[in-house]
């Protein structure tokens, strides 16, 4: 096809293209301010920016070459904020008074609630400003969302909302203890809304860190740490830094292993994590993630599997026994092994059913049996591939009219979905050949048999 040279294609070109360029934020007021406030409590970073990233949002980049093993950001205590913040804070009395002694988790919640409500006055104003106003994380994903999820994972989103819900009515007696804080009723500041935002922002955007523990907070571990501007670091999980606490330094610390080039986003690591982990806990999903799978949840492995054998119940009850109902998955090779083994056991006939162990610990049963898995490996990822098609039409639908919040739920599930589409097509891809390779043997020595 030939390229479009005009004046107008150039201009449309360059438009197109103004839309997916990275842009600097660092003369963004909020950023400006949050620097300004770091640098009096002695942190400077000159070669660290925020910027506007087209495939990940805001984040980190970098004006200068990051080498490997060189720090990428190291940020004073002074700048953290942790339960001995709010222990040393107008709210530390009412922490210590109130019993059974409040979590970590809350004693943190609160004071960030009390702080952005505070607003100007807050102490930690330029932190607060600069912190998300709202997360995709599913404990905000009305019904119509949650639905649109894998069934594994909608069980967890559930659950999350269910944990987070007994967690502010576990909560609100203490919340209102610090009504004399307040000019305002307590009831109106700490809502549930407000409670969300505060465990969200605790959940995805606190680092490790330990802290002795103390009487007057509860047994909960406290690991939590706060870091302003540190906590804009976006994950890859194809990095790999060392991060932690540097007593010597009284800095938390951050060190590249492999460095990063100018101008590029500086990535942390938050773990191995698969999609549906990442947007359990953090509300994003990572494209091309080399941890992706799409789950085989055991209620869709038992309306896959044939009614009329006779021990299924049992072997279901072995699998259960021994672990082989939890992650079972496809992924980037196809079908997992512990997914292939499990079907391996369900495959059993009577007269092999005695050799069940042998075939957890990855013996192979029979030419037979090992088409029978393929077989159900390819009903399966079928099954799984028709879900995600479903959803990925309903997704479409709810589009339209979606309100922004709505929007950017439905795109991370979206991309979720689309991800697990590639890794499903891919599995069809892998049993087929497999298949192909039992095909020879099975002519010449196997008769076809059902179970
Ligand atoms: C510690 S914060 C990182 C900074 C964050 N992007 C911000 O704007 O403040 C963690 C959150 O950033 C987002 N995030 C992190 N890594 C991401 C990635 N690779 N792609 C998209 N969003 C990402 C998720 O919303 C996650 O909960």
């Amino acid at each position: 096809m030939r390229k479009r040279t005009g004046r107008r294609a150039r201009k449309k070109r360059r438009k197109r293209e103004k839309g997916v360029q990275t842009v600097s934020l660092a003369h963004e007021s909020q950023f400006v301010d949050l620097r300004k406030w770091l640098k009096e409590r002695g942190f400077t970073s000159q070669c660290l920016i925020p910027a506007r990233f087209p495939d990940t949002g805001r984040g980190l980049m970098t004006t200068q070459a990051i080498k490997a093993n060189d720090l990428i950001i190291s940020l004073p205590e002074k700048c953290l904020l942790t339960t001995n913040t709010v222990l040393g804070s107008y709210m530390g009395e009412y922490i210590k008074r109130w019993h059974p002694p409040v979590s970590p988790l809350l004693a943190l919640c609160s004071f960030l609630i009390a702080e952005r409500h505070f607003g100007d006055e807050s102490q930690w104003k330029p932190y607060i400003g600069a912190l998300p106003k709202s997360y995709t994380c599913p404990v905000y994903f009305p019904s119509d969302v949650t639905e649109l999820l894998p069934a594994g994972l909608r069980r967890k989103a559930e659950e999350q909302r269910e944990q987070f819900r007994e967690f502010y009515s576990s909560s609100l007696a203490f919340l209102r203890s610090l009504r004399p804080l307040f000019a305002q009723p307590a009831e109106e500041i700490f809502t549930q809304d407000a409670l969300r935002w505060a465990w969200c922002s605790v959940n995805t955007r606190t680092v490790y860190m330990e802290h002795p523990r103390r009487e007057c907070l509860s047994r909960d571990t406290d690991v939590y740490a706060l870091a302003p501007y540190l906590d804009l670091l976006n994950h890859s999980p194809d990095v790999q830094v060392e991060a932690g606490f540097n007593k010597f330094t009284q800095c938390y610390e951050i060190r590249s292993i492999q460095g990063c080039p100018r101008f590029q986003q500086v990535f942390i690591c938050y773990g191995p994590h698969d999609n549906q982990r990442l947007l359990l806990e953090y509300g994003f999903v990572a494209p091309g993630n080399p941890h992706r799978v799409a789950y085989v949840d055991p209620g869709v492995l038992k309306l896959c599997l044939k009614r009329d054998d006779k021990q299924l119940a049992q072997k279901l009850l072995f699998l259960r026994d021994n672990k082989f109902l939890e992650n079972l998955t496809f992924g980037a090779d196809g079908p997992s092994w512990r997914l292939m083994t499990a079907l391996r056991l369900l495959s059993l006939k009577p007269e092999q059913y005695s050799s069940w162990k042998n075939v957890l610990l990855g013996a192979a049963v029979s030419h037979d049996r090992e088409e029978w898995c393929i077989e159900m490996a390819h009903k399966l990822c079928r099954y799984l591939t028709e879900d995600t098609t479903k959803a990925l039409e309903q997704l479409s639908r709810l589009k339209q009219g979606a309100t922004q919040a709505h929007l950017e739920q439905l795109g991370v599930v979206e991309t979720l979905r689309r991800e697990e589409q590639g890794i499903l097509g891919h599995s069809q891809q892998v049993l087929h050949s497999l298949r192909q390779q039992l095909l020879p043997c099975r002519r010449s020595d196997t008769p076809g048999e059902e179970h």
